[in-house]
């Protein structure tokens, strides 16, 4: 058998309370995507790190191209060939594509001869990018693709990309495919890390599964089905959300041509949405990244204030209530990032449920918060979601992504909300957390709350909405019921379509 481009040996690495990677052993083929699974947790990330210079293993050994591989920061893993494409672009707004790609080289070319280099690898690898165009402008699928050229203009032999479909539409996940199959066939290895099976099974050519730190399996994703992927990486078999019959109430949560200016310069403006939701409803809005999800997130909750009779919560005006009159009426939201925005970094689980619980639950005594409450509340919310870290004591930043993304959620949903709004709220999430969660939304929905769901993930949106609508530029289509919706008709709605004669067809 030919030589593997990269052989991982024994790799551990421990973080206080967790043995995040333990002894792992695999190897990555020449010409080869490798798909790199595991439920959150499962020291996924933990593991690229190491590979990219980023986290210096305790033990092990890895050998590239049949030499000692040992980097001790991104800078020689790239001069190593290998590069990394990561979830969170690191990517600065005000500045073009160019100087962009620039500030991530040692050794920049001057800028017109970067500019025509981008140009040509960009199309030729069927990207296409104009190097003078501002990266703010751009929408989170052309991110990406600056990210990937920015790694493939240094010739990488070895290209990690963390969850790199979430982002993308499903066109252009196939231009994507495209591309890393060229990639492929002209010597490049892939290591594709992402919790979409079906995509992995279209994809990768071989399979590597991760399950609390260790290797459990090495498999061929082609041969191996979906179900049982899900199962080695939980190692056990888990359930399927089960719609439950709606009986819908009253309309909770009311909005009425709401306009709002963008919130920067490189936000998008609300123009003219309108939509109800009932009791016991979900309503489901789609729509790709930066249509105006956040900032329609961010008017409901009550980050943004809006005209004068524009939202309406449980029969009330709450237009010009900001986010704590909302929660105490019976509103609360979860945004779509969680670190920084749904979760402050530093502060440990219980400190943040303090942050958004506190007077839902009771967390407060005398003024002073309850600090026994509080660690009961998170330590509820922990068991309740699945959540796996060490303790309620540990600070938000050290939760893998996905566990992080749990303990946001259910935070909001055990606080028994009327009204929930959530942007993405299985983003980075493990089938069979994802799963969970979207139980617990229609549980939820079930026990009479009005719930908006905001997500990229259509399957999601059609496995738990009862009614759909799409954000394009700004503008909400009307919702119309999923039961019967096809995938061109909802292609249509993101497109823009305002027939909804079409949707009903
Ligand atoms: N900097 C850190 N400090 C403390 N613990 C950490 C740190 N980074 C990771 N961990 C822990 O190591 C374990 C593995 O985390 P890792 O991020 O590698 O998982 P993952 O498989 O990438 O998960 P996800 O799919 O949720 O992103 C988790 O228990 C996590 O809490």
């Amino acid at each position: 058998m030919a030589d593997p481009l990269l052989r991982l040996t024994g790799l551990t690495k421990a973080y206080p309370g967790v043995i995040a990677n333990d002894d792992v052993n695999f190897d990555i083929g020449e010409n080869e995507i490798h798909a790199l699974l595991g439920e959150n947790g499962a020291g996924k990330s933990t593991l690229v790190k190491m590979i990219y210079g980023l986290v210096k293993p305790d033990r092990g050994s890895m050998v590239l191209q049949g030499q000692d591989y040992t980097p001790s920061e991104p800078s020689e893993a790239r001069q190593r060939g290998v590069g990394m494409v990561f979830q969170h672009f690191s990517l600065f707004d005000a500045l073009n594509v160019a100087e962009n790609v620039a500030l991530g080289m040692e050794n920049p070319p001057k800028t017109r001869e970067l500019a025509e280099r981008i140009r040509t690898v960009s199309e030729e690898y069927g990207l296409p990018l104009d190097p003078s165009r501002i990266v703010g402008t751009l929408s989170a699928g052309e991110r990406q693709r600056v990210e990937i050229i920015r790694c493939l203009l240094q010739d990488p032999k070895l290209l990690i990309m963390d969850e790199p479909t979430s982002v993308l539409t499903p066109q252009e996940v196939d231009i994507l495919f495209q591309t890393l199959n060229k990639l492929r066939a002209e010597g490049t290895s892939i290591l594709y890390i992402s919790h979409k099976l079906e995509e992995i099974r279209t994809l990768c050519d071989t399979a590597t599964i991760l399950r609390l730190g260790k290797k459990v399996a090495t498999c061929t994703p082609k041969d191996t089905s979906a179900r049982e992927l899900a199962e080695m990486m939980v190692g056990a078999s888990f359930a399927t959300p089960e719609a439950r019959q709606t009986t819908l109430g009253e309309v909770a949560l009311k909005v009425a041509n709401l306009s709002l200016p963008a919130p920067g310069a490189f936000g998008t403006p609300l123009r003219d949405v309108s939509l109800s939701v009932q009791r016991g409803e979900v309503l489901g809005i789609g729509g790709v990244a930066g249509n105006g999800q956040d900032e329609l997130l961010a008017a409901l909750s009550g980050e943004r204030l809006s005209p004068a009779g524009s939202i309406e919560l449980l029969g009330t005006d709450v237009s010009r209530q900001g986010p704590m009159a909302r929660r105490d009426a019976g509103l609360l939201s979860g945004p779509e990032e969680r670190l920084g925005h749904a979760a402050a970094p530093n502060m440990s689980l219980t400190e943040n449920g303090v942050l958004t619980a506190a007077r839902r639950e009771g967390l407060l005594k005398n003024g002073f918060i309850d600090w026994a409450a509080a660690k009961d509340f998170t330590e509820k919310v922990i068991s309740t979601f699945d959540v796996r870290t060490p303790s309620a004591n540990t600070a938000a930043r050290a939760l893998s992504g996905g566990n992080l993304q749990k303990y946001v959620i259910g935070r909001e949903i055990m606080q028994r909300p009327e009204v929930l709004v959530v942007n993405q709220p299985t983003w980075g999430v493990d089938a069979a957390a994802a799963a969970a969660i979207r139980q617990a939304i229609l549980d939820l929905a079930a026990n009479g709350a009005a719930i908006v769901v905001i997500s990229q993930d259509l399957d999601e949106l059609m496995e738990i909405s009862d009614r759909f609508a799409a954000l394009n530029e700004g503008r909400l289509t009307d919702a119309v019921p999923v039961a019967g919706l096809t995938i061109d008709t909802i292609g249509l709605m993101m497109g823009g379509a305002q027939d909804m004669e079409v949707a009903h067809a």
